[in-house]
This record gives structure tokens, sequence and C-alpha cells, in this order.
């Protein structure tokens, strides 16, 4: 029979590292925990709001144990396409749980923006059903007419950011909620990280510092925002694997093109190859841009084995 556990307490997962979950608890108390092992192999993800038992003071050295998972209210998932997987294929991992928001940073110069990353993610948050805010960087250095006018047909909410000014706008859509940074290097999510969240260096120090060693940075961290909420930083995602999107989900994370499948031929594999795609109509009439057809096809091609296209 399943022990009970009456006496659990709540935790939410704000760090995963070798084997050892850091969970807040009441809000106020960190406590380490082990997996029990009666949750035989479901995997705890940064996100995830666990019940713990043991010792769940949160005392230096001492160590909970996880005996149940809440159910999930969003499940974030990459493919890995890492190269130790490629013997075994490519691996579906949960990258966060119980995310509301997925904020997909991208500076608008220096790397220029890249729209295919952007609906790569994009395709990721709908799957997920994780609301996606563009987080444009580096407004200082260029407009964002162009990226916006790429995503003019999606309603796609937008904030701006630049050095010289507070990142308000930013912190009132973050505010209270559970949101997931993703982006690529040098975008200045770093920069953002640490003037939304007081201290953010030291905080990730302290939840990743368990076990010995060093953080390897590869793995999610969630930091807790001074407006309520959590902004959970993924140092380690640079890209989404979208293997396990099924085609007709992955048009899903194009809302502009998805109404034109409509029109296709039944099982229709919308590559355009066979000529009575309905997407390539919706282009032909000025119904859609071009290049959001292109970067659709893209994605439909990585999917099935090509080198993973990060542009
Ligand atoms: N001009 C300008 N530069 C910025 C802005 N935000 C960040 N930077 C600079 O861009 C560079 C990269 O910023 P980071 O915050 O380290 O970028 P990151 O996305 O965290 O990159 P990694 O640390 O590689 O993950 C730094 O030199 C920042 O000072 C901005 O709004 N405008
Ligand atoms: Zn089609």
């Amino acid at each position: 029979m399943r022990p009970r556990h009456e006496d659990a307490v709540v935790g939410f997962v704000v760090a995963v590292d070798r084997g050892r979950y850091t969970c807040v608890v009441d809000d106020d108390r960190t406590v380490v925990a082990m997996r029990a092992r009666e949750l035989g192999r479901r995997g705890v993800v940064v996100g995830d709001r666990v019940h713990l038992v043991g010792d769940v003071s949160g005392r230096p050295d001492t160590l909970a144990r996880i005996v149940r998972i809440d159910e999930r209210t969003s499940t974030l998932m990459r493919t890995a396409d890492d190269v130790e997987n490629a013997l075994e294929g490519r691996q579906e991992r949960v990258v966060v749980a119980n995310a509301e928001q997925l904020v997909i940073v991208s500076s608008l110069s220096d790397p220029p923006p890249r729209t295919g990353f952007i609906d790569r993610c994009l395709v990721a948050a709908y799957d997920a059903e994780i609301e996606p805010l563009l987080c444009l960087t580096k407004a200082d250095l260029a407009g964002p007419e162009e990226v916006l006018h790429y995503y003019a047909e999606l309603d796609l909410p937008y904030v701006l950011c630049r050095p010289e000014r507070e990142p308000d706008e930013l912190r009132e859509a973050l505010a209270g909620r559970v949101s997931v940074l993703v982006g690529h290097s040098g975008v200045g999510k770093s920069t953002l990280v640490n003037r939304l969240v007081p201290d953010a260096d030291r905080a990730v120090g302290a939840v990743s510092a368990v076990g010995k060693g060093r953080h390897t940075s590869t793995s999610a961290v969630a930091l807790r925002l001074p407006e309520g909420g959590w902004i959970i930083d993924t140092p380690g995602v640079r890209s989404f694997g979208l293997a396990h999107v099924s085609p007709d989900s992955l048009l899903h994370g194009f809302p502009d093109l998805v109404e034109a499948s409509t029109r296709c031929p039944p099982n229709c594999d919308h590559t355009g190859g066979s000529g009575d795609c309905g997407l390539d109509k919706l282009v032909a009439e000025g119904g859609a841009d071009p290049r959001r057809l292109l970067s659709y096809r893209r994605l439909l091609a990585s999917r099935t084995g090509e080198p993973e296209e990060t542009s």
C-alpha cells in the first residue's frame, strides 16, 4: 500500500543538481531533498510542486525526501540533440514544470534577432500551452520595427528593454507569475535577470551549491521576484529541439498560417512537395508573409533528423 504521508509539506523546486533537489517551503525556508523510492521513474524538474517528508528543517546538511509530485499545469519540453544521446536517438526532456509564461529574450542588434529561434520557441510555448512574451533587448542599438513586422499577424505581446531605463514593463508582465526565460548567448539575459532579481548571482550560487563542487550552469534555476512570482533562468537551454511535436502542433506555432491548412488535401504533409498545399495558396494570394512559411518548413524539416538550425 502506498504510504500516505499526512505530515508532508509542500515545496517548490528551484534547482536540480545531481540527484539533489532544492525546494522552497513556506516561502521562506530552503530544503534540500532527494527522491523517495516510491516516486518510481517519474522525473522531478524545476517548477514542480512536491511533497516532502523527513527532515524538512532546512538546516545545513539535512536531507528531506520527495514522496509526491503534484500534477503539472504545464510542461515545457525540448528534444535533446546532445551528442551523448546520439546513439539512443533524440530524447525528450522536460525543461520546466508549471510555467505560465515563456519569455523569449532576443536582442535587436549584436547579435541580430533570430526569428528562426523565436519561431521555435513559439512552437514550444503554444505546444505546452504557455503564454509567450517577446522580450526585445538592446533597443538602444536598433529599432524593433522589422521584428514586429514579421510577427504582425500574431498579436504577440512584447516588451522593449534598454540599458538606461528600468525594465518596468517587463516587471509588470512577470509579477506574480512563473515565467521561463530563454535566449541565445549574448542577448542580455543575465543583464536582465540581474536587474529583475537583486542579488541574483548570490541566489543562484546558494540554490546550486547543493552537493559539492561548482555549478555547471546547465540546468534551470528559479529565482524569486521582489514583486512576487518566479523567473526561471535556463542557462543550458540554447535551443528547443522539437522532434516531439507533431507536424500539426508545429503548425499551431504559426497562427497566421494555420487556418489555410483547411484548404490542404487530406494528409497533406505541408512540405509543399505535392504542389497543392493550402499554405502555398495562402502565400501566393498575399495572405501571409512568405518568410513565415519558409520558417515553418525549416522547423518541419529539422524535426526529422537534420541538424538543428538555430538562426
Ligand atoms: N547596448 C546594450 N548592451 C546590452 C544590453 N543588455 C546587455 N547588453 C550587453 O550585452 C552583452 C551580453 O549581455 P549578457 O547579459 O551577458 O548576455 P547573456 O544573454 O546573459 O549571455 P550569456 O551570459 O552568454 O548567456 C554584455 O556586454 C552586456 O553589457 C542593452 O540593452 N543594450
Ligand atoms: Zn498543406
